[in-house]
This record gives structure tokens, C-alpha cells and sequence, in this order.
């Protein structure tokens, strides 16, 4: 839109929408019609499970789908079954190089059994270490040790100092520039919010020669390699594996083996896992979120702070985990990696919190040929059909819709942790981390960091809501506990008082 014609026409809408370029206008009205669709298609999934999409005169088949039954059809990737994770939705992180969320079939994985040797037992027990140590330097640093009483009015505040990759890549978290460089994080900052533009624009407009933004991505690019370096040399000096970088970098190294990520790869797993997530990026969130990577830790720091949300209005439930805590851990030590498993109600907090607001909020498939899908009948209805599925259909697991559909819930719209009490920690009844081989590999990851922290913190701290005046706790629930949907699923931000636990 040319300025000077809104200049001629300040507030004339037919010269402003006269200007407008033909691409312009084409991507409002698509936009539209896109949301239009959306709308429709969801507002349908509310009365009906599957709804097949077929265009007229032009367009895309699709299938939209909130059962899990599909969903294991069509999510395990493409060395096994007939879809497969449509490029277009991760070409902006393929910019660093190809990479785990982003990669299918074969390639696929390789790049899961790489990374995935890096999820091991050791990175758990240092995630549980890490989570304690944050905790207690919290209480220290924010001068809670002296406070009986505490208001935080934004949870998240907490939640995201708590997960972060730090965790994951523990020495690179801290970027800062030592030669008067443009520092990482800014870097970083930068890099993700101009992804965050090609929701709306092309991608080639990345490549434009905009000064800050080139100097970020060469930055950026540079950072990584810095860090990459300081691990091969590690990894040359015969040095353990001490994190999950390092993992990662050997597999770059290890010449002996047919499961080796070239240096492009190798880039590509560090965005994914260092930066894609990085608990202070918010567009970078988005981006993630959008192009269905969901591999954020953010992910884990706004179903941390839903946790507290529910926990704050459900008193019972709240008092009813900590004496599962004080059972388990008593009140003289500090809790080990080895309860975890032990703390399974705290974990169904967790859990429910997950399924009442589903960060990974929709997986996206298409079918590489023709096929077919078996579809369940209707609740109610003994039997399945079989649908036809042409190739090229997009298939729309709506995740939302599988946490809250009656078929494996009662009372889907109701609090209640008591569903997931006594569940084993890896158990495939619990669907808010997908399902088969290609679900979230940083489910325990998650889990093993919001256990911890939320143990550590109930047994010192009653969750209370901060209520505005004559608001009473229905309301607050009401106006607090939303879906807060700009591009991503998240929860409002939420106001809590903390009052310090009496011990007998
Ligand atoms: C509450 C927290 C989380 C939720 C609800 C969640 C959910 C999901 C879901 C639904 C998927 C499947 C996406 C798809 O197939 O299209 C996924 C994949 C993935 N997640 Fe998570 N996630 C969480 C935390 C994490 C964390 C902490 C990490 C990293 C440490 C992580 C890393 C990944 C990666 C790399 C994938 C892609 C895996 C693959 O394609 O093989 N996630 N996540």
C-alpha cells in the first residue's frame, strides 16, 4: 500500500482498497476464507468426531478428525504408513538444516534415534537436579525464604524461568556477546520475530538484504557453530557425554556408523532443541507452534502454569496431592529423581492440566498416495467404515478435540487428576503428547520437570487465586482459566497468591 496514496485519501476506504496489490487482496480474502473454514470445520467437530472436506471447484481434500484411532493412523511418520509431515509446514525451520520435527520417513529416523539417544536416563536425572536447584535459587533470589506470603501476578513469569533448554544444552544458555558482537540473544530475538513474519509474507522476504536482520542471522549462525566447536574439541579430548549437546555432536563425529547427522543436521537439531523454545521467546513460541513442532519447553512452562491455575480453585484436589507428597518425600528431604515415579497423582496435575489445554494443539499429515482411513462409527454404533483417502488429502488431528471428546472422557469440561492416578509414567492412555513412535520425544522431559518443581513447591506454598474485589472463585476461574489463542494454545496470563505452609 503506497503511502502516498493514503496520503490523497486519509480516510477514504475505496482509495485505500484500490491500491491494494492483487496479492495482496488474494491473501486477505484466502485468509478469510481460510478462517471461515476453520470456524465451520470446528464448530462441526463439536457434533460430529471425523469430517471429511471435499472441494468443489478447487482446493485441497482434507480430513479433520478428533479421534485417536485416526490419529495412530496417520501421525507415526512416513516409513510406516501413507502420510506424512507436509514440508510447507516446516520450511521455515528447515532454513538451518534439516532436522528432527521437521524430517520424515528414512530420514526421520535417523534423526530420532540420534536425538533420541540423547533422552536418556542421565539427561532425566540432570532435568530433576537442574529443576530442585531452580527452585531453591528462586526462593533465595526473589527473597521468598523470608516471606510467609507471596502475590505473582502472572504465573508464567515463574513457569518460564523454570523450563527452559537450559536443561537440555546446560553451557550454551547464557549468550552473551564478549566482543561487542551483536549478542546471541539478541540474535536470536531477532531472527525468530522476522519467522515470525513469514506467517504473513513469503519466505524469500528472509533473504532480503535487511541489514539487522542478516547481521542476526549471521549472528545467530555463528553462535551455534562457536558452540559446536567447543564440543568437538570436547569430544576429540575423549570427554563424556555430559549433556545432550554433546550427544549430538558426536553423532556429528562418529565416522563408524550409518546414523551420522552431516554438519547442516546438526545445526538444524540445535535450532530446533536450543533456540526453537527458548523460555524468553515468545514469537519464536509462536512460530514453533504454528509450524506444529510443539518442542518448545515453553510448551511445558504454560501447562506448568495451568497446573497452579486449576490447583489454586480446586482446594481439595490441591490438598489431597500434597499428602501424596508429604507420603512420599515426608518433609525433611529433598526429593531424588527416584520418586518420580512414585509421584504419580503429581503428575496427573500435570497431566490434566495437559489435556484441559493441549499446547500440541493439532498434528497435520498428508497422504503421499491414495489410500484409505478406517473410521470409527459414531459413539454408540459397534463397527468401523472404511474412507477412501486420495493423495494429497491434509489430514487435521484437531487435539483439543481428542482431550475433550466423551468417547474417552467423562465429564471432559471437569478438573479431575483422579483420571490419571496410578497411570504408568509412559503410558499411551495419556494422548496430549500424541501417540506411536513419532509422539513427542520430551514427554518425560516435561514430566520429569514439572513434577519436580511442582512437588518441591506445594510442600512448601498453598496455591491461592489473587481475586479482584466481591470476584468470587467460579468468576476468577471463569475469567483466568481461558484458552488464550492468538496463533497458539495458551492459558491467560494468571494471578496467584502464595502463602507459606505451616509444618506440624
Ligand atoms: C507439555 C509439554 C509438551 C507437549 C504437550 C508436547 C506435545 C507434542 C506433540 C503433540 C508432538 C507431536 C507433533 C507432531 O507429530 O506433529 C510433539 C513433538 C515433539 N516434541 Fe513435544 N511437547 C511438549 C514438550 C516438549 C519438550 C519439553 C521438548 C524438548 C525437550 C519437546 C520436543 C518435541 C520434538 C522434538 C517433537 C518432534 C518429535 C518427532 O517428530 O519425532 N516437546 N510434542
Amino acid at each position: 500500500m503506497a503511502t502516498s496514496t493514503m496520503a490523497m485519501f486519509p480516510s477514504d476506504i475505496s482509495g485505500i482498497i484500490l491500491d491494494v496489490q492483487p496479492r495482496t487482496a488474494i491473501i486477505v480474502v484466502l485468509s478469510l476464507y481460510a478462517f471461515l473454514r476453520a470456524f465451520t470445520v470446528l464448530k462441526m467437530l463439536r457434533q460430529s468426531e471425523t469430517i471429511n472436506l471435499i472441494p468443489i471447484v478447487s482446493g485441497i481434500p482434507g480430513l479433520w478428525t478428533s479421534n485417536v484411532d485416526i490419529a495412530r493412523q496417520v501421525a507415526v511418520g512416513a516409513h510406516k504408513v501413507k502420510f506424512f509431515k507436509p514440508v510447507s509446514k516446516n520450511d521455515v525451520f528447515l532454513q538451518w538444516g534439516m532436522n528432527l520435527a521437521a524430517a520424515d520417513g528414512q530420514m526421520w529416523r535417523k534423526h530420532r534415534r540420534i536425538v533420541g539417544s540423547a533422552f536418556s536416563t542421565e539427561l532425566y536425572k540432570l532435568v530433576w537436579m537442574q529443576s530442585a536447584k531452580t527452585y531453591n535459587d528462586m526462593i533465595l533470589t526473589e527473597g521468598w525464604d523470608t516471606k510467609d506470603a507471596v502475590d505473582v501476578p502472572v504465573i508464567q513469569d515463574v513457569t518460564m524461568k523454570v523450563c527452559s533448554s537450559g536443561h537440555f544444552f546446560p553451557r550454551a544458555d547464557p549468550p552473551k556477546s564478549q566482543d561487542g558482537k551483536m549478542p546471541a540473544q539478541q540474535a536470536l530475538k531477532i531472527v525468530a520475530e522476522t519467522h515470525l513474519l513469514t506467517l504473513a509474507v513469503p519466505s524469500w522476504l528472509l533473504y532480503l538484504p535487511v541489514p539487522r536482520a542478516r547481521e542476526a542471522r549471521r549472528r545467530l549462525l555463528a553462535f551455534m557453530n562457536e558452540q559446536v566447536a567447543e564440543r568437538k574439541a570436547d569430544v576429540s579430548a575423549g570427554g563424556p557425554s555430559v549433556d545432550a549437546f554433546t550427544t549430538l555432536v558426536k553423532a556429528n563425529q562418529d565416522e563408524s556408523t550409518k546414523y551420522q547427522l552431516d554438519d547442516e543436521e546438526l545445526i538444524g537439531n540445535v535450532f530446533l532443541f536450543m533456540f526453537a523454545g527458548h523460555g524468553t521467546l515468545r514469537p519464536s513460541y509462536i512460530v514453533c507452534s504454528w509450524f506444529n513442532l510443539v518442542s518448545s519447553p515453553e510448551t511445558t512452562a504454560h501447562t506448568l502454569a495451568a497446573t497452579f491455575g486449576f490447583l489454586a480453585v480446586n482446594e481439595e484436589v490441591q490438598e489431597e496431592i500434597v499428602q501424596h507428597i508429604l507420603e512420599v518425600v515426608g518433609t525433611e528431604r529433598e526429593p531424588q529423581f527416584e520418586d518420580y515415579a512414585k509421584l504419580d497423582k503429581v503428575l496427573a496435575v500435570f497431566y490434566e492440566a495437559a489435556r484441559m489445554f493441549p499446547a500440541g494443539h493439532a498434528l497435520i499429515r498428508e497422504a503421499s498416495e491414495d489410500t484409505i482411513l478406517t473410521v470409527p462409527n459414531p459413539v454408540g454404533e459397534e463397527g468401523n467404515q472404511t474412507v477412501p483417502i486420495p493423495k494429497g488429502t491434509q489430514i487435521m488431528v484437531d487435539m483439543i478435540g481428542i482431550q475433550y471428546n466423551p468417547r474417552y472422557f467423562e465429564d471432559p469440561h471437569i478438573f479431575k487428576p483422579s483420571r490419571w492416578y496410578g497411570l504408568p509414567t509412559d503410558s499411551e492412555l495419556f494422548t496430549a503428547f500424541s501417540v506411536g513412535q513419532r509422539a513427542c520425544i520430551g514427554r518425560r522431559f516435561a514430566t520429569v520437570e514439572a513434577t519436580c518443581f511442582l512437588t518441591l513447591f506445594l510442600r512448601d506454598w498453598k496455591v491461592l487465586p489473587i481475586l479482584r474485589e466481591g470476584e468470587s472463585k467460579a468468576a476468577w476461574k471463569m475469567r483466568v482459566l481461558d484458552a488464550h489463542i492468538v496463533i497458539t494454545l495458551g492459558v491467560r496470563d494468571i494471578p496467584l497468591r502464595f502463602e507459606r505452609r505451616k509444618r506440624a
